[in-house]
């Protein structure tokens, strides 16, 4: 049994969350950089929070500049143990309405310009990310989200591109009709794949601010409308996020799916050839297991 530590990875609209008791915005050093801002942590219902902007206060961050190694390692440092995104999403889905949450359980990474590994030459691993959410914790989101009285999807794939252009019509008719996608957003990988590198379980809950471009009624996607929608999601996001220490409790099981020991038999470079200096920058990341 061990101690709970909530992160919350905020995007577009969630700068900061309220009702932490000692809240404090902590600046947090990491051998990736920095990440995005400050870490504001404190207690929730007795359970340890903290919460990163992914986009910084002010939104400072581009989808392709995020410093998501930095975030990750820093929310790992803090000793956090439960990964949970709050994204803003286009939606490919007549269902999926503007102003409902998708508990969000596939990815396909169509992102190219990022940095998708803490891993590399001089230590190299390879984790499964067959399952990139955690059901426990994706759970908990659904619950949260049910009982601040969101109307939410149990499941849905998320397509991420780069960006930060949203996409042309044909993309956007092809990840919707081939290719299976529920939502889009900018963010969620690496963001996920690393949060599995780095052992902590990870869920995303998408807040769909708009139908992207494919839909005939709705016309292209536009930043002005997807704003306005934002503002009402904001609120619901951190009414979902007020209630998960209540849901998770403050004494931890290790993860029934095995989130918390995923690079168990991930690491393949032998001990002897191993490159010190990567393998010093992998001390939060991988220090379970080195
Ligand atoms: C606000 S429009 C596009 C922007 O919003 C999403 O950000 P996040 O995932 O951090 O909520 C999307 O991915 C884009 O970065
Ligand atoms: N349609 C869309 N495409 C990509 N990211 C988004 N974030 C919000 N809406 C989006």
């Amino acid at each position: 049994m061990s101690e709970t530590v909530i992160g919350v990875i905020g995007g577009s609209g969630i700068y900061q969350i309220d009702g932490l008791e000692n809240a404090s915005w902590q600046e947090v050093e990491t051998p990736w950089g920095k990440p995005s801002d400050a870490v504001l942590t404190g207690v929730l219902e007795g359970v340890k929070m903290a919460f990163l902007p992914r986009h910084g206060r002010g939104h400072v961050h581009s989808p392709s500049t995020v410093p998501y190694r930095a975030n990750i390692d820093a929310l790992k440092r803090l000793g956090v143990t439960d990964v949970i995104s709050v994204s803003a999403c286009g939606s490919f889905r007549e269902e999926m309405a503007p102003g409902d949450f998708v508990v969000v359980d596939q990815f396909i990474d169509r992102t190219f310009a990022r940095e998708k590994s803490f891993f590399g030459t001089g230590c190299v691993a390879h984790v499964s990310v067959a399952h990139p959410t955690c059901p426990r914790l994706s759970a908990a989101c659904l619950e949260a989200a049910q009982d601040a009285g969101i109307k939410v999807h149990n499941g849905g794939t998320y397509l991420a591109m780069e960006g930060p252009q949203f996409s042309t019509l044909a993309e956007s008719k092809m990840y919707r009709e081939s290719w299976g996608a529920d939502v889009i957003g900018m963010t969620n990988m690496p963001e996920a794949k690393l949060a599995r590198e780095a052992e902590l379980c990870y869920a995303s809950v998408a807040m769909i601010t708009d139908y992207d471009s494919w839909h005939p009624e709705h016309g292209e996607v536009d930043v002005t409308e997807i704003i306005k929608t934002l503002m009402g999601n904001a609120e619901k996001g951190r009414a979902l996020v007020s209630r998960l220490p209540a849901l998770l409790g403050a004494a931890r099981e290790a993860c029934p799916h095995g989130c918390d020991r995923a690079l168990e038999y991930a690491i393949l470079t032998a001990p002897d050839v191993r490159d010190p200096a990567l393998m010093a920058k992998l001390d939060a990341v991988a220090g379970r297991i080195l």
